[in-house]
This record gives structure tokens, C-alpha cells and sequence, in this order.
């Protein structure tokens, strides 16, 4: 064991024994996406803006204190973020890429106007690229980095909100993202020379790191938290056991200076999912306090049973993060004391906390006044996270018996969560026991390709994703029909207007296979949730997706089942105007799952099954009410992809079942079509092989259809359609583009299994644009058809 450093300082300071890692920040009311939308548009300055923001992080940090986080001692995080925080990041990190270099002159010495250009880009400037955040389905903009991008420490916003907080009384904890995981999240530039990668900075990146913690000591903090998520993943550009070794690298210098003057006491934090291989060496880094999510994560046992943990652990305090962050259900309160007393019992110095930044849950289970009361008993949102902290800190700290009444109580709500009506539904349990491997198979592959002939689609066949742009009046008419204002006769012949029009816009540019336009759906999951058994949905549930923008999971509780067809009026009705095919369009049971609050009290796969089973109903009766080819969307399959390597091939077999039993009822003539929307699936493309779809549609625009010589290599079979026309922009891509991609798939892919699309769904778009680049997507077609 080699000499932890930090444990020869005995006043090695300790946080306080309740803390979380953040808490949302859009406001409880999305005041922040308001205020900064007004700012946007030029209806509020700057100094609104600013005021806006430091008052609600006052109420927020005032509210956790209420809550039961102690005012002093760096238990109260500043996670607020205008935007996002790896995007603060390469804002405090002054990491601004020289393309920007114009927006920066623009900005005249305000940071959140460098910010915003970053995050949105303008008219001369792309903005910088959002993905998802871990398995997340929050984005976050991706940094980008060359030989040349300018790194100087600006501490700015940081400082100024400790000694806001210290001016409130409270002595909060800055947070932000840590140098390795924020380089490993991080993109080569266009500029970056042959080979680079943006780690090849760690070393200056975490000197500018230095400096920062070296302005926040200076300013009162006596804590600051460093997140460290990579610390987790097998899916980033570097192997696990090396991510490992750069983290040590880094926080031996960051911890290696004068805690006090030099830095404030460091807490490093491992969330989203398992660092249990890694906690032992983390204990012996010259910090004082690492995090642990055991939520997602487990106990080293071995190293908890022999001693290890305990030695690297002298002087390091451990944060259990025993309360689950991305959930919204009641902690089971005696099994996360009981995790967190093997802790302390084992001699270790132990907190409290979350899992993650509560930043994935909404804020509040007081404002869902409209919500089952039953249902509503057995919910935490992150308010109700705080508390159940903080009563596992008291248990921690005065014995389990001081909380003895609160553990009761927690107890008594699983136990009546489990009895209740709905949750466990025989008939539902029945049918998904009975399902064989043959309920998942389709006859093979070529044998349907020549059932599915009599459907006539043309070599390079053109179509949309689904969805039409989603016009003011659409939503003017879903408001007032939800507000009571039109009853349902005047709002179904509003929807039926509207597909009529979508289905002979379609047929006047000349797509081949149409869509009804999804004018009816509020959302591609919530949609279905307000239609199955088993889900409810949220009045104020926002979470945040990036930015200023939120969605609003529905809540899956209970055993799944399909009272009604959902869809199957509306497809019928768009098809019956046209004599060309209509794609009947359904979300896939992964893709729901994904986008909702899912009930944790049983395996995902089992969920997942229930989900399958309607839609697999569902597409009976859209086949039966005469459509011959049904679309079963799956774009979040890789974002559920487990950051555990060891944990992915379980993940792809049940994902990829799930989806064979939604879809395998179909006959042969049936042509079944699924769109991923995002084209990093090299990782994945067995599995979209295993989905076994006739048709799959993917985004390939924006990286110029990279996807297409991985598929061309995989000598991947069926039919394939890498979208050509980028949706993320109002900009109309020419004929000569689009037909350029088209060549450009066609050289490595079969014209047969070709067709021709947008890159996903058109419902952020307006009509102008849409119409104009389907126009050039038809010609385009039609020219690399007719050469
Ligand atoms: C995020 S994928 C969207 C697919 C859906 N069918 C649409 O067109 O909008
Ligand atoms: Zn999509």
C-alpha cells in the first residue's frame, strides 16, 4: 500500500454527512428557460437576464438548506449552469476554438454571450456539436480541441457564486466537470493535425484546473467537486483501466498543492454507474473525499472485506451514493443505510448522497396535484431526494433506531406499492411467460423480400421519417382541446385536415412511401404513455434535455397493456386518400422505456417485454386496417447501450428481442422499418442487424454517410436508407448535394437496398424549408436513378 498523502493531514477536513451532486436548474417552474429564451429574442438584457439567474440560485440553494442540508461545510452544490455544464467548462477552461474567434470580438467581454454563440452558434458560426451525456438523455456541447485552442483559467462565474452563497449565509461547494472526463468528452477540431487528440492537453488542461481551484480557495470555497463520469465508461476513445491512470495522473497534481491556500478541499465524484474496480485507488489519491455511486454501482467487497478499502480510505471520506438520481421513485431507506453502515462499520469516514446530480428528475412531487394520490405517495422527485438524504444522514450518524420512524414509513410505501392494483396484472404476466423464440423470428430474409414485392417500391425509394413540422396551429389546437376549449369531433376534424394536406403535399412532390405527418402526437413517447395502462403522466415533470429545452418523462409504474389501438384510426384514414403506400408509425419499446421514469422494481427487459407485446397488437390491427408497411422507431437503442462493457451483450440481447417481439407478428408481406437517429453505431450494428428490420433509416448527412462503408463492410443486407438532408438546420440542401450522398451510398450499398431520406423526423422544421429540400430530395433521386 503506498502512503496516502492526505491521510498525514489529521485536520483532513470531512463534508458535511448529507450532500447531493446537483439539483435541476432550470427552475421549478422552467423559469431559467423563459428568462433566457426573453434574452434571446431581445426582450430582456443581459442584466435581467444575469438578476434572474442569481435569484434563483439563491431560492435554490436557500430551498436545499430547508430541505435538510447544513448551511456550512460545502454540503449545498452550485450546479447551475445557464446552458450546460461541460459548456462551463470549456467556458472557466477560457477553451474557446479559434473558429470562434469572431464571436468572441462580437461578445465584447461577456462570457455568456461567447456562451451562447458556442452553444448555438449564429449566422456565420456552426454551433459546437450536442451528444448525449453518458446514458443520458440530457446533451451536452461537445468541446472541441486542436494543438492551438487557448486555455486561461476564468474563474469568473464560479467565484462569483461562492461569494454569492457566502453572502447568503451558506457556504456552497463549486462543481465542474474534471479535467480527464471533460477531454475525454471532447472532439479533435477540423484544424487539428494527423493523429491528435484532445488528451494529449491533459497536462495543460489541468494547470488551468489548478489555477481555477486556486481562485476558488481564494474566495472562500472551502470545497469544490470535480466530476469524473469517465471513470465509469467503457465506451470512450480510451480503455477503463486508462482512464483510471490519467485520473490519477491529474488529481496527484490538482491535490497535490497546499489544501487552504493553494485549492479547497476536493470532492471527486464517480457517477452514473460503477467504479467499484477503481474505489480502493481512488481512496489513495491526495483528495479528500471521493463519491461512489451505488445505486448503478456496488461495494468492493473484497477490498471492503480484507482491510483494503479501509487503508486507502484513512483520511479520504466516502460519499455513498446510495440515493438514486434518475429515478423517481422512494428510496428503499433501510437497504441504502444498511450500504452506507457496512461503510462506516468498516471504519471508513462516510457521507451521504446521490447516485448523480439530481439535474435528471423533476423538481417537486408537491406541484403534481393532479396525479393519482396513491401513485403519488410512492414518488420522489429531487425535493424528496434532499430529504431522504438527509434522514439517511441522520440514521448514519445518531444509529438507525433515530430514524427508526422515517425507515418504517419508506418500508410501508414499497409494501403498498407492491400490493397495488395495476403493478402486477396476471393476464399481462400470463402472456409475456408464454412467449417462445418463434414469437421473435420472421421467415427469412429473402423469402420476405419476395412477398414484399407486391407493394412495388422503386429502386432508391424516397420517404420521410414520420413526423411533418408541427405548426403553431397544430399546437394552438392540441392547447385548446386539452384547455376544454373545442370538444374531440372539432379536434379530429382538425387532425384529419391536417393529414389530408400532409398526404397530398407528399404526393405532389413525389415521395414514394408517405407518412401521415403525426400531427396527433404531443410527443413521440408521451403519446403512447397517455395510451397504454400502466404509464401516467406529470404536470410539472420537466427535466431537462439541453439547453433551454425540457421534456416531461411520463411515469411507467405498472404492468403494460393495450386497451385500445392508439394509432390505428389515424393511419388508416391517411391511407385511404392515397393509392401510393403509408407507413404506419409506432415508437419502439426500448425508445419508450428510454424516455420515460421506469419502475426499478423489476428487470428492464421484463418492461420492455410488456411494452412489445401491445405494439406487437398494434401493428395487427394497423395491417389489418389495410397497412402493408409499419415504421417501429428506435432511436434511443444506443443511448440505453450500458457504459458497463460487461453489462452490454445482456443489454443488446434483451433490447433487440423486445424489438423481434413487437414486430415478428407481421406477415411476410408486411414490410417492417425502424430509424436510429444518430450514426455512431458501429458498436452497435450487430445489433441493428439482429433487429432484423426490413428497412432501416439513419442519420448519415452531417458526416457526409461515414455510416455507409461500415455497413458496406458488414455486407449488411437489407434495405437501408442514410439520411441526406440534414433536419438540425433550416438550411435547403441542392439537388446536386443531396444527389452527391446518394452517389455517395450508392458506390458501397446496392440500389436495391437503397432509399433515400431526411435524417430523422421533420417536425422541428417549418413548412418552407421542408418543402423545398423534399423537392430537391425527389429530384435528386430521380437524377442518380435515371444515370
Ligand atoms: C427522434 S426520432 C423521430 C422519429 C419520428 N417518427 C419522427 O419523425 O419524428
Ligand atoms: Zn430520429
Amino acid at each position: 500500500m503506498t502512503a496516502n498523502p492526505s491521510a498525514a493531514a489529521p485536520e483532513a477536513p470531512t463534508l458535511p454527512p448529507a450532500t447531493i451532486l446537483g439539483y435541476p436548474r432550470i427552475g421549478r417552474r422552467r423559469e431559467l428557460k423563459r428568462a433566457i429564451e426573453a434574452f434571446w429574442k431581445g426582450a430582456s438584457s443581459e442584466a435581467q437576464l444575469q438578476d434572474t439567474a442569481r435569484e434563483l440560485r439563491a431560492a435554490t440553494r436557500a430551498r436545499l438548506v430547508e430541505l435538510g442540508l447544513p448551511a456550512a461545510g460545502g454540503a449545498v452544490p452550485e450546479s447551475f449552469s445557464f446552458y450546460d455544464q461541460v459548456l462551463d467548462a470549456t467556458i472557466a477552461l477560457g477553451a474557446i476554438p479559434h473558429r470562434f474567434a469572431g464571436a468572441v470580438a462580437d461578445a465584447a467581454g461577456s462570457d455568456l454571450a461567447v456562451l451562447f454563440a458556442l452553444a448555438r452558434g449564429d449566422k456565420d458560426h456552426q454551433p459546437l456539436e450536442m451528444t448525449k451525456w453518458f446514458d443520458t438523455n440530457y446533451h451536452y456541447s461537445v468541446p472541441e480541441f486542436d494543438e492551438r485552442t487557448p486555455l486561461a483559467a476564468n474563474p469568473a462565474a464560479l467565484v462569483a457564486q461562492v461569494t454569492e452563497a457566502r453572502a447568503q449565509g451558506i457556504e456552497s461547494r463549486p462543481v465542474l466537470v474534471g479535467p480527464v472526463t471533460y477531454l475525454l468528452l471532447a472532439k479533435a477540431s477540423a484544424e487539428a493535425g494527423e493523429g491528435f487528440r484532445p488528451l494529449d492537453r491533459l497536462d495543460e488542461v489541468v494547470a488551468v484546473y489548478a489555477e481555477l481551484l486556486a481562485a476558488l480557495a481564494a474566495a472562500g470555497a472551502s470545497w469544490v467537486q470535480l466530476d469524473e463520469p469517465a471513470l465509469v465508461s467503457d465506451s470512450l476513445p480510451v480503455p477503463r483501466a486508462e482512464v483510471l491512470k490519467l485520473v490519477e495522473r491529474a488529481y496527484a497534481t490538482l491535490g497535490g498543492t497546499a489544501r487552504g491556500t493553494a485549492r479547497p478541499a476536493i470532492l471527486l465524484t464517480a457517477p452514473y454507474g460503477d467504479s467499484s474496480q477503481a474505489l480502493a485507488r481512488l481512496g489513495a489519491l491526495p483528495v479528500e473525499a471521493v463519491h461512489a455511486d451505488l445505486v448503478r454501482g456496488s461495494l468492493p467487497e473484497s477490498a471492503l472485506a480484507d482491510g483494503t478499502l479501509a487503508t486507502a480510505y484513512a483520511g479520504t471520506q466516502l460519499i455513498a451514493g446510495v440515493v438514486d438520481g434518475r429515478n423517481i421513485w422512494r428510496t428503499d431507506l433501510r437497504a441504502a443505510l444498511a450500504t452506507a453502515t457496512r461503510l462506516h462499520d468498516a471504519g471508513i469516514a462516510t457521507g451521504i448522497g446521490t447516485s448523480n446530480s439530481l439535474q435528471h428528475v423533476p423538481h417537486d412531487v408537491a406541484d403534481e396535484t393532479q396525479l393519482d394520490a396513491r401513485l403519488r405517495s410512492w414518488l420522489a422527485f429531487a425535493d424528496q431526494k434532499v430529504e431522504q438524504v438527509a434522514i439517511l444522514a441522520r440514521g448514519l450518524e445518531d444509529g438507525t433506531a433515530a430514524v427508526e420512524a422515517e425507515l418504517a414509513a419508506a418500508d410501508a410505501v414499497l409494501a403498498d406499492r407492491a400490493a397495488a392494483p395495476g403493478v402486477r396484472d396476471g393476464a399481462v404476466r400470463e402472456r409475456a411467460a408464454g412467449v417462445t423464440e418463434a414469437d421473435r423470428s420472421r421467415a427469412a430474409e429473402a423469402e420476405r423480400r419476395e412477398a414484399q414485392r407486391g407493394l412495388e417500391i422503386p429502386q432508391l425509394a424516397t420517404t420521410t421519417i414520420g413526423s411533418f413540422p408541427q405548426t403553431t396551429e397544430i399546437r394552438k389546437a392540441r392547447a385548446a382541446f386539452t384547455r376544454g376549449e373545442i370538444d374531440q369531433d372539432a379536434y379530429d376534424g382538425f387532425l384529419r385536415a391536417e393529414i389530408e394536406r400532409v398526404i397530398r403535399l407528399q404526393e405532389e412532390i413525389g415521395l414514394d412511401v408517405l407518412v401521415h405527418g403525426e400531427a396527433e402526437r404531443n410527443d413521440m413517447v408521451q403519446y403512447f404513455a397517455e395510451l397504454l395502462d400502466g404509464f401516467a403522466v406529470t404536470e410539472h415533470g420537466w427535466v431537462q434535455s439541453y439547453g433551454t429545452r425540457a421534456t416531461r418523462p411520463s411515469i411507467l409504474w405498472g404492468d403494460v397493456s393495450r386497451p385500445a389501438p392508439m394509432t390505428v384510426a389515424w393511419s388508416s384514414y391517411a391511407q385511404s386518400l392515397t393509392e401510393r403506400p403509408v407507413k404506419g408509425m409506432l415508437t419502439g419499446p426500448v425508445t419508450i422505456l428510454a424516455w420515460s421514469f421506469v419502475r426499478d422494481d423489476q428487470p428492464l427487459a421484463d418492461t420492455a417485454e410488456q411494452v412489445a407485446l401491445a405494439l406487437r397488437d398494434e401493428i395487427d390491427d394497423l395491417v389489418e386496417a389495410g397497412i402493408s408497411i409499419v415504421q417501429v422507431d428506435e432511436p434511443a437503442l444506443r443511448e440505453l447501450l450500458p457504459l458497463d462493457a460487461d453489462r452490454q451483450a445482456d443489454y443488446l440481447d434483451w433490447s433487440v428481442g423486445s424489438f423481434r417481439l413487437a414486430t415478428s407478428g407481421a406477415a411476410n408481406e408486411v414490410q417492417i422499418h425502424t430509424h436510429l437517429c444518430y450514426s455512431e453505431f458501429g458498436e452497435i450494428i450487430d445489433a441493428v442487424d439482429g433487429l432484423d428490420a426490413d428497412v432501416t433509416s439513419i442519420e448519415a448527412a452531417r458526416s457526409r454517410m461515414d455510416v455507409v462503408a461500415p455497413l458496406g463492410d458488414h455486407g449488411y443486407s437489407r434495405g437501408i436508407g442514410p439520411g441526406v438532408y440534414d433536419i438540425h438546420s433550416p438550411r435547403v440542401p441542392s439537388v446536386d448535394e443531396q444527389a452527391e450522398l446518394i452517389r455517395i451510398a450508392a458506390a458501397r450499398i446496392p440500389g436495391e437496398q437503397l432509399w433515400v431520406n431526411p435524417d430523422c423526423g421533420l417536425k422541428t422544421r417549418g413548412y418552407e424549408e421542408t418543402v423545398a429540400s423534399l423537392t430537391n430530395l425527389v429530384q435528386a433521386a430521380r437524377t442518380v436513378r435515371g444515370a
